[in-house]
């Protein structure tokens, strides 16, 4: 059975590809009782709430509108993804300067109605401006969430069931890191019911160039991501909502965590209705540690460059 939170509020800010099909995501989920888009592009908000409004009567009672920042007022759980996304070719990283400028005015409206809410962020480089809309945001480090390593995790668990014919959702393996090129396999911790999975060099390498690039490839294909983070955002809104406690690898503060610390990255997190309750402590290999510490002093280094 559904259960349906009362009066459970998320407003999405950016309706494009990915923000529109999170709102459709929602709709369908039935989970939440209102649902508020807004868009620095008013006709598009406007134009999504319409054709969604439409689908009511195929679906439940979810109140949605095109809104403004006033609307975040009652918001449990403010999604961001509004801003410039990835042209064929273009890393992440690349989006940084464009998208950290917005963000400055974004937090700001945000934080003129709402200091008691959630914000997740999944505009990209998602890592990086999850700790500016930290820093300028004021909100406490367990209510700003980004969406992290959960979709490369994901596609790494799709992956290796395509590699072993076992369904993905019995497939526990993590990626953590940046969300990004310097993201990292946790190979050591891949299992089925408990049970570590066995791959020869070329298996690995393979699925893990597929993992890491699927972006770039489904950029190129189609012009944007959008269905599987839109699944992985309402998997985070739900668990915070529903207070389920789910350990999910999203993007949060880390404070001498495996030797790293005041940047944010995708790591296993327990998240309920306070947001990011728990850091999962993780045993990782020496390349392992390597890597993830690579990762972070990469983002570190980027983050040195803002004004914040
Ligand atoms: N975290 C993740 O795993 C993923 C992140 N992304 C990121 O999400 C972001 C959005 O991607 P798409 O939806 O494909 O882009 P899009 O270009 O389709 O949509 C962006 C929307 O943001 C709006 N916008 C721009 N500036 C705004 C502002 N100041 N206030 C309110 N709205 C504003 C635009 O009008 C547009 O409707 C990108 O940064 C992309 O890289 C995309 C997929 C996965
Ligand atoms: C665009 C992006 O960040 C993704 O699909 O992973």
């Amino acid at each position: 059975m559904k259960t349906q939170l009362r009066s459970s509020r998320v407003v999405i800010i950016g309706t494009g590809a990915v923000g529109a099909t999170t709102a459709y995501t929602l709709l369908l989920r039935e989970r939440i009782s209102e649902l508020v888009l807004i868009d620095a592009n008013k006709e598009k908000a406007l134009g999504e709430a319409l054709d969604m409004n439409h689908g009511l009567p195929f679906t439940g009672g979810v109140k949605l509108w095109a809104g403004d920042y006033s609307d975040c007022a009652d918001a449990d759980i403010i999604v961001i993804a509004a801003g410039a996304s990835q042209r064929p070719g273009e890393t992440r990283i690349d989006l940084l300067k464009r998208n950290a400028g917005i963000f400055d005015s974004i937090i700001q409206n945000i934080v003129k109605y709402n200091n008691h809410g959630i914000i997740l962020v999944a505009t990209n480089p998602v890592d990086i401006l999850s700790y500016v809309t930290l820093k300028k945001s004021g909100f406490p480090t367990n209510r700003v969430i980004g969406s992290g390593t959960l979709l490369d995790s994901a596609r790494f668990r799709y992956l290796i069931g395509q590699n072993k014919k076992i369904n993905p959702r019995s497939i526990h393996a993590h990626i953590i890191g940046e969300h990004g090129d310097s993201e990292v396999p946790l190979w050591s911790l891949a299992n089925v019911a408990g049970i570590g999975l066995e791959f020869n060099e070329q298996e690995r390498e393979e699925i893990f160039n597929s993992t890491k690039n699927a972006a770039y490839e489904i950029i190129n294909a189609k012009g944007a991501t959008s269905y599987a983070i839109a699944l992985a955002l309402d998997r985070i809104i739900v668990s915070i909502l529903q207070n389920e406690g789910s350990v999910l690898n999203v993007s949060t503060l880390l404070t001498d965590y495996n030797g790293v610390s005041d940047v944010y990255l995708g790591v296993p997190s327990i998240v309920d209705r306070t947001g990011v309750r728990q850091v999962l402590d993780l045993q990782l290999g020496d390349a392992e540690l390597t890597q993830f510490q690579a990762s972070a002093n990469k983002l570190k280094s980027e983050i040195a460059n803002l004004e914040l």
